[in-house]
């Protein structure tokens, strides 16, 4: 579990987290999302003592990350930084961060299966591919067999397979009883991976809410009929919780609150001709845009991806 009150970071003019309030919680994978410079980093960073909080306060598990004995059992964590000497192999990093941490050294070969290092594990780290430095970090974020696990990015530099790996094994985890919190620009992926999620912009809090809701409000449950008795319909679908909307003299009308299915057997049962029902999926990426829409740090132009708050 990791609480955050109140949690505010600056430096100088800049804030950079803005009083954040959230709860991760075990059993589920959190994904931590917001744009470019939206304060996710520094947010992790001082959950695992790295930064400070200028004031408010974040523990993991119960307490300041350094008030624990064993932090690395309570939290793992795979942070953008990398702090693996070049010259030593994957294993000998493993290991090293065992004897340091009182970690058995049985685990060591256990968290080099999990990551699927075994064919790389005595080559040195500084040759390795982005993809193969991502496992090597994830290995030594599970080296404690911690409750609470924190990724940064983790299916950055990953291929497809180390995608599917990644999304497996988070998943994994969180079937485990873990608290699993993953930050990713990826919205398609964290569709797949989260179920609850954070969502910052600008060091505030946006969003602490289930995909499924995020894309609800975004209208994900809105759905559009052309027909040849709008009035009719309009009857027809009328009940607690539905709501229709549409152009005086239009055919076509927006539906929230029933299915597709369900206004196509309504129609049916009176006899209404329909020339069109669709389901307006919204997808998670759509929904992002539009909550994070003001929140946006840099802008570059209007197309869709600069939008998702990459420099231009
Ligand atoms: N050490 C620092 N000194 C000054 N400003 C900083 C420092 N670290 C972060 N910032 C600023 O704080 C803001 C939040 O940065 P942070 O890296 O936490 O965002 P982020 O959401 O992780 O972004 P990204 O998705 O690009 O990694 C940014 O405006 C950044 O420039």
């Amino acid at each position: 579990m990791i609480e955050a009150r109140r949690l505010t970071k600056r430096y100088g003019e800049k804030t950079a987290v803005d009083g954040l309030d959230f709860v991760v919680r075990p059993g589920t994978v959190t994904g931590f999302l917001g744009p470019n410079g939206a304060g996710k980093s520094t947010t992790m960073r001082m959950i695992v003592g790295l930064d400070a909080p200028t004031s408010g306060s974040v523990t993991v598990n119960g307490r300041p990350y350094a008030h624990h004995r064993a932090p690395l059992q309570e939290v793992g964590a795979l942070l953008e930084a990398k702090s693996v000497h070049p010259g030593r192999s994957a294993y000998q990093h493993l290991r090293a961060l065992a004897l340091t941490h009182g970690i058995p050294g049985r685990r060591v070969e256990e968290v080099i299966g999990l990551a699927g290092l075994e064919g790389v594990a005595k080559k040195r780290a500084g040759a390795f591919s982005l993809g193969m430095g991502q496992r090597l970090g994830i290995a030594a974020a599970l080296l404690g067999d911690p409750r609470t696990v924190m990724l940064d990015e983790p299916v950055n530099g990953l291929d497809p397979e180390g995608v599917l790996w990644i999304r497996t094994l988070l998943k994994g985890l969180a079937d485990e009883g873990r608290t699993v919190f993953v930050s990713s620009h990826l919205m398609s992926e964290m569709a797949l991976v989260a179920d609850h999620l954070i969502v910052v912009g600008r060091g505030r809090l946006l969003a602490d809410t289930t995909v499924a809701d995020l894309v609800r409000e975004a209208g994900g449950d809105t759905v559009k009929v052309v027909t040849q008795d709008p009035a009719r319909l309009r009857e027809v679908l009328a009940g607690p919780g539905v709501d229709v909307t549409g152009r005086i003299g239009s055919q076509e009308l927006q539906v929230t609150g029933l299915s597709a299915r369900e206004i196509g057997l309504k129609a049916a049962e009176h006899g209404i001709a329909l020339f069109e029902l669709s389901a307006r999926g919204v997808s998670l990426e759509e929904a992002f845009m539009d909550l994070t829409r003001d929140a946006v740090e840099y802008h570059g132009s209007t197309t869709a991806m600069d939008a998702l708050g990459r420099p231009a």
